[in-house]
């Protein structure tokens, strides 16, 4: 349907009525919201802005995410996706795979292939700006991250479509063991996490990500040819971070903030190393449904 008439309609449509960045929206966000991940942060800011702000970018944006689950990754993802559209996450521009969900037969993977090419193909020709966030790619088989490589490199045109304004989020798990590691050594050594820098994880998650023969990374060139913009790492999360996402939560439920609520909640998390208990297991994931139970009672 032509675009004019979409936004007649009231549907929406892939224009600037529909899909306008608010930097400053997403910079006050990430400020107020997204706790204890200082490099994710800066970084994603960073090359958001500057991708979005670029009038003739030579290729899409594409950045992969790394950490252990619940510390953010695809809540900033769906930050990115308020700020940029205004339907958000629903936005017909927002396609979000799952690579166990949507893939899960190896031996299909060549149809698999071919359908995620004509897809990605298919929705950039209806909108160049669009997001396409892949989860759990470090799961994703080899053949197709081969399948989406030509769409992340600065070819002007592949089959005719140019993918420059596209932007491709990847979210893995891989690297997060490392990252832990690096964040205790720094607990371990008394100093504070925001002095840890992109240089200290760089090469620990590069080793962990890249040399891991089960990463779908190590098997691809997807690395060597750079066609990755930004690797985000995400910091595991402290006890001061979870008490922060339950005061969070308390007030997205228009709940007031009982400290106790807080503390029992935070509480009930899991820590590791058993010891020590610095950093959540699951990060922030389950306070959501922990607090469910504790507000039942
Ligand atoms: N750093 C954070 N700051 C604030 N809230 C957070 C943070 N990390 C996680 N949360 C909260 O926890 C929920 C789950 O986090 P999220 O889904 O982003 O985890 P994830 O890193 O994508 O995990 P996974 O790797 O398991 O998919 C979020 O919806 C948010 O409410």
């Amino acid at each position: 349907m032509f675009e004019g008439l979409r936004s007649y309609l009231g549907m929406e449509s892939c224009d600037n009525q529909w899909i306008s960045f608010n930097s400053t929206g997403l910079e006050v966000e990430l400020k107020e919201k997204l706790f204890g991940q200082h490099l994710a942060s800066h970084a994603i800011l960073k090359a958001v802005t500057g991708f979005l702000n670029r009038e003739n970018s030579k290729k899409p944006l594409v950045l992969s995410f790394h950490g252990w689950s619940g510390t953010g990754k695809n809540y900033v993802t769906k930050m990115i996706a308020n700020h940029l559209y205004r339907e958000g996450m629903r936005s017909s521009f927002v396609h979000h795979l799952i690579a166990t969900i949507h893939f899960l037969h190896v031996d299909r993977t060549d149809l698999y292939k071919e359908q995620l090419q004509q897809w990605i193909k298919g929705n950039v020709s209806s909108c160049a700006r669009s997001l396409f966030i892949f989860d759990e790619m470090d799961k994703l088989h080899p053949g197709l991250i081969d399948g989406i490589k030509p769409y992340l490199d600065s070819h002007d045109h592949v089959d005719g479509v140019s993918y420059r304004q596209a932007i491709f989020i990847f979210h893995s798990n891989a690297g997060g063991e490392k990252i832990n590691k690096v964040a205790l050594d720094f607990w371990n050594d008394g100093r504070q996490r925001e002095e840890i820098q992109l240089s200290d994880l760089e090469a620990a998650v590069s080793l962990d990500v890249f040399n891991s023969k089960q990463s779908g990374f190590w098997h691809t060139s997807i690395i060597d040819k750079n066609l990755v913009d930004f690797f985000v790492p995400f910091l595991p999360l402290e006890y001061k971070h979870v008490q922060k996402c339950v005061r969070e939560e308390l007030k997205v439920r228009g709940k007031a903030v009982n400290e106790d609520t807080v503390s029992v909640v935070a509480k009930e998390m899991t820590y590791f190393p058993k010891q020590e208990r610095v950093f959540s297991d699951k990060g922030c994931k389950i306070v959501e449904k922990k607090l469910d139970y504790y507000l039942e009672d």
